[in-house]
């Protein structure tokens, strides 16, 4: 049973009024979602404001409201603590209310533009591996020991953040490693989860509707890195331009990984190939089966993380080189016919150019590379035009098609991206709107050997159009394509 008291330790509130120290059955900072003897925490949002479904929540039941602003009447019945950030208050209330789960296991949080979902679930099987017993949270589904619960953010809300983190407690977890998104920063969902170490992968364009300027976003990230406590680890990439930047304000222990520039951790790329990666990480040689440049830092960064939570390194390099990462990163297929396709979440610019120069790379002669790419609806519309730049800069032809629209017009969001298409190359592109469609296009296009890359959904298995989540899955539409190509 929690009492208020125990839900409100630690916050610092402006006014109290009532004094019933009343049981606390959950806490909710949704109206719709108050239970009878739940706190609602009224949370100013980026749609609406959740001071005016005061009302509401009191009418489902909420005992005590925590508010930035006091209604103007007030009723005796219910509990009111006035704070000066309701969205820090929630993180506080959700953590007590789970008895602070964060702090009985070691919690690692990822943040950065990309590599977060490959690093966090690289770790999580890395650790299991080990024969530990471990909880994930991230873009593709949260995991407790295996068992796979469907995530709806990066990084959940802090009541069901707290939640998963207490479950993760009670079924004996020693580790969770957790995606830390700019979004979830800026709302404070992490607010008084208690860290062992953070690590940052790389900052490029993303984001920008929400964040306004790239300064913004930046300030974002470093806000966790800001935060981490004194014991834990802080963890940057030495070659990212804004990696030392990330840990100047930090308390934590800092500590580095590159491969380019002067690191704690290095490694070099020794191979880099269709099956593989052959570096030479921390004075060994060691082949990964992960593939590409931007998979060299994501295991480099797995690696010195598993260093700094003090791991075997023989251990450590035999289990990792055995793991294939995150659904949906660089996941390929061949046909019949020998054409290849790979299915891949890169949804910024820089993801977009990794990924083509990756393929670049490891290509064994001159086939031909069709990209099929979107971008997403009511997201980031400057990363839009580069998008498509980006993916005509690398590729023998462009397939410009719908990500998720949302509720957004997809034929605009084309249009958009057609502005960044250099007007030399408008020959070798075409908008087809329907994905299915440019999916099954591309394989028509593609002679035996060429590569077809399908940008921007990866592990996604619909496509929201209208608020309407239709089943989609880009590896399933490839898949069966593949099969006629013979
Ligand atoms: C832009 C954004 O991030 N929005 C998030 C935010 O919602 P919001 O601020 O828009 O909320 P709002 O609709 O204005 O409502 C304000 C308050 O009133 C409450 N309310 C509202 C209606 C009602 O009837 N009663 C009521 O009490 C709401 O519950 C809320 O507390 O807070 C909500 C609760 O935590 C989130 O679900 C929601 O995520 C939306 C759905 C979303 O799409 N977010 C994306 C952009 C996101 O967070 N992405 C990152 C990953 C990005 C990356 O790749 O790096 C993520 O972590 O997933
Ligand atoms: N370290 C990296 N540097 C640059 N690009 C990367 C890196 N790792 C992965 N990518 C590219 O970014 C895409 C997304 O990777 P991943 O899902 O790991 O990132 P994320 O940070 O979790 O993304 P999201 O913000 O959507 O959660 C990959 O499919 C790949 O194209
Ligand atoms: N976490 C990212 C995912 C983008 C994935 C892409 N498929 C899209 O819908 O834009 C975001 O919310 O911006
Ligand atoms: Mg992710």
């Amino acid at each position: 049973m929690r009492y208020l008291s125990d839900v409100i330790d630690g916050l610092a509130f402006t006014e109290l009024q009532g004094s019933a120290d009343v049981e606390i059955t959950a806490i909710a900072f949704d109206s719709r979602a108050v239970i009878p003897g739940a706190m609602f925490v009224a949370v100013k949002g980026t749609v609406v404001d959740g001071h005016d479904y005061i009302d509401q929540a009191i009418k489902k039941g909420a005992v005590a409201v925590v508010c930035e602003d006091l209604p103007a009447h007030t009723t005796g019945e219910v509990d009111f603590l006035m704070v000066a950030d309701s969205a820090v208050a929630l993180g506080i209330v959700a953590a007590n209310f789970y008895d602070n789960p964060s702090a009985k296991l070691k919690l690692v949080g990822v943040t950065g533009t990309n590599g977060k979902t490959t690093i966090a679930t690289l770790l999580y099987q890395l650790f299991r591996d080990l024969g530990y017993k471990c909880g994930l949270l991230s873009t593709v589904e949260n995991q407790i020991n295996g068992k796979v619960i469907p995530s709806t953010h990066t990084t959940p809300d802090p009541v069901e953040l707290n939640s998963l983190l207490a479950e993760m407690v009670d079924s004996g977890c020693d580790y969770c490693f957790m995606e830390v998104s700019s979004h979830a920063i800026s709302q404070k969902r992490i607010e008084s989860l208690v860290f062992a170490g953070g690590v940052f992968t790389n900052l490029t364009h993303d984001h920008l509707d929400y964040h306004k300027t790239f300064l913004r976003y930046l300030n974002a990230k470093k806000e966790f890195f800001d935060g981490l406590p004194k014991d834990a680890f802080a963890l940057t990439n030495s070659d990212d331009k804004n990696g030392n930047v990330m840990l100047q304000n930090t308390a934590a222990h800092k500590k580095s990984y590159g491969l380019k520039t002067m690191a704690d951790y290095k490694a070099r790329i020794l191979e880099n190939q269709f099956s593989g990666l052959l570096l030479q990480i921390d004075g060994e040689e060691v082949w990964f089966k992960m593939v590409g440049t931007f998979n060299a830092y994501n295991l480099l960064g797995v690696y010195a993380t598993a260093m700094l939570l003090e791991q075997d390194k023989a251990k450590v390099l035999t289990s990792l080189s055995k793991l294939t990462g995150a659904e949906g990163r660089f996941e390929y297929i061949t046909a019949p016919n020998k054409v290849v396709g790979i299915v891949d979440y890169a949804h910024t610019p820089d993801a977009v150019q990794n990924v083509l120069s990756t393929i670049h790379d490891i290509r064994k002669g001159n086939e031909k590379v069709i990209t099929v790419i979107g971008c997403g609806g009511d997201r980031d519309k400057t990363k839009r035009p580069i998008m498509a730049k980006t993916a005509c800069e690398w590729s023998d032809k462009v397939i410009l098609t719908s990500d998720n629209p949302r509720t957004e017009d997809p034929a605009q969001i084309i249009k958009e991206m057609e502005e960044g298409v250099d007007p030399a190359f408008k020959r070798h592109t075409v908008s087809i709107i329907d994905r299915h469609e440019a999916i099954k296009t591309a394989c028509m296009l593609a002679n035996p050997g060429d590569i077809i890359l399908v940008a921007g959904k990866g592990h996604e298995k619909y496509q929201e159009i209208n608020g309407v989540k239709n089943h989609f899955d880009d590896m399933e539409e490839l898949e069966n394509r593949f099969k006629d190509l013979v």
